[in-house]
């Protein structure tokens, strides 16, 4: 008999029995609605526990790099631990989302790759800055007419003018190294180089390839190089090379054998291609005393340009660019300024204008006067003094002169 009818049969014989019958439902209807959460919470966690079971039963897979890919069926992987394997592609993976330095899961055998892992980074993206013709030019750079001129021989000139060149039989330099201390423009006149020759810009900093990208800094000099052949003409600037060709005395730790093998790269690359090439090196460095002389070689960076500290005339010419579009005051007097700041490199300069324009702001003023100018150059010396401005190697005196200026105030 169903519950409604034996209620129904009740209410029948005894009278006025609703009142029991509906309690009756009520205590029966609630029973219900509280089984109906216990079955769907028991549901949930035999969901969880079935979805445990597949984690604890499925095989372990292999993380690996992908080096390159030969056909849709075969591609060369680095496991994360051992050597080079070439292994296949499963079904499910299309082989089109694999570049080199993709990051793939490889089967519990190591032979076939099951999966593209989602979100992980490109290294070789990571590794380096890319910027197609740069709007930096030489007009953008301070204090430093004789190393342009020198940079523009070695580097503008024969990708501008190859015939020349070849016509009279000689090879411009492949590489440029630039040296000097921290913030004096060594980036930006590589820049400018690349903004003048209409070039694409690569940048990658010696120091990360070693140290951020363990294991991979040799295969990152490969893929980079290649692709600065890819998108010539091109500027590679590489930074921090001191991180990378450093004289060393003893090859101690597997570090120092990355940094090792990451160098004869370097070499290999900078020996394999042709000086006509379009493609330009220019590294930087702070520290030429540390550089291997392997690498000062003919024929690989065979043009050291110093870049030192602006002289009073480069300093005066430095604060000009800076405050070309900032709004000065009548009485703000750009060469007792360039006087004031002795030591100062170019990003030291950049420093005060910026602050000098932060000083207007608090003012609630739109125009900089010489005040905020003068207030911006105590608080940048003082920063500098706390950093160690008065280290003889990192702050050297510039050899040009400090005298070259006629009107002085
Ligand atoms: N000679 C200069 N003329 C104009 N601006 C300069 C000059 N030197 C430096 N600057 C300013 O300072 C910023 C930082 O300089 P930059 O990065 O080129 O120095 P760097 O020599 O490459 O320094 P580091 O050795 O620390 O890499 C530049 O983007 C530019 O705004």
């Amino acid at each position: 008999m169903t519950l409604s009818s034996a209620g129904s049969s009740r209410s029948h014989k005894h009278n006025g029995g609703h009142g029991e019958r509906d309690v009756e439902i009520r205590i029966l209807k609630d029973k219900v609605r509280s089984l109906t959460k216990e079955k769907i919470s028991l549901q949930k966690e035999l969901e969880y526990y079935k979805n445990e079971i597949t984690k604890l039963l499925s095989p372990p897979y292999i993380e690996a790099v992908v080096l390159e890919v030969i056909d849709d069926n075969r591609v060369v992987v680095k496991s994360s631990t051992g050597p080079n394997l070439i292994v296949n592609v499963a079904a499910g993976v299309d082989t089109r989302s694999l570049k080199p330095g993709s990051i793939v899961a490889l089967n519990n055998r190591g032979s076939t790759i099951v999966d593209v892992l989602p979100g992980r980074y490109d290294p070789l993206v990571k590794a380096m800055e890319v910027e197609e013709r740069p709007k930096v030019f030489f007009k953008d750079v301070g204090g430093l007419e004789e190393q342009i001129r020198e940079i523009y021989e070695a580097v503008v000139l024969p990708i501008k003018s190859p015939e020349l060149f070849r016509e009279l039989g000689i090879d411009p330099p492949k590489g440029v190294l630039l040296h000097g201390p921290p913030g004096t423009g060594k980036t930006l006149l590589a820049k400018a180089v690349a903004g003048e020759t209409e070039a694409t810009f690569i940048r990658v900093v010696g120091s990360e390839l070693v140290n951020k990208f363990i294991g991979e800094g040799a295969r990152l000099v490969r893929e980079i190089f290649r692709l600065a052949r890819e998108k010539a003409p091109s500027i590679l600037f590489i930074d921090e090379i001191d991180a990378i060709a450093s004289r060393r005395v003893d090859i101690g730790t597997s570090g120092d054998r990355e940094v090792q093998r990451t160098m004869l790269q370097l070499l290999a690359e900078l020996d394999g291609f042709n000086p006509l090439d379009n493609v330009k090196i220019i590294a930087a460095t702070n520290r030429l005393d540390l550089i291997d002389p392997a690498v000062l070689r003919p024929g690989r960076f065979d043009r050291i340009i110093e870049v030192p500290l602006p002289s009073l005339k480069g300093r005066l010419e430095i604060l000009s660019i800076h405050t070309r579009r900032a709004k000065l005051a009548p009485d703000v007097n750009l060469e007792a300024i360039a006087r004031l700041t002795e030591g100062f490199s170019g990003a030291d300069l950049k420093a005060v204008v910026v602050e000098a324009g932060y000083n207007a702001i608090r003012r609630g003023s739109r125009v900089i006067t010489m005040d905020d100018m003068v207030r911006a150059v105590e608080k940048v010396k003082a920063a500098l003094e706390k950093r160690g401005g008065g280290d003889p190697f990192m702050r050297a005196p510039q050899s040009s002169g400090d005298d070259t200026i006629a009107t002085v105030i």
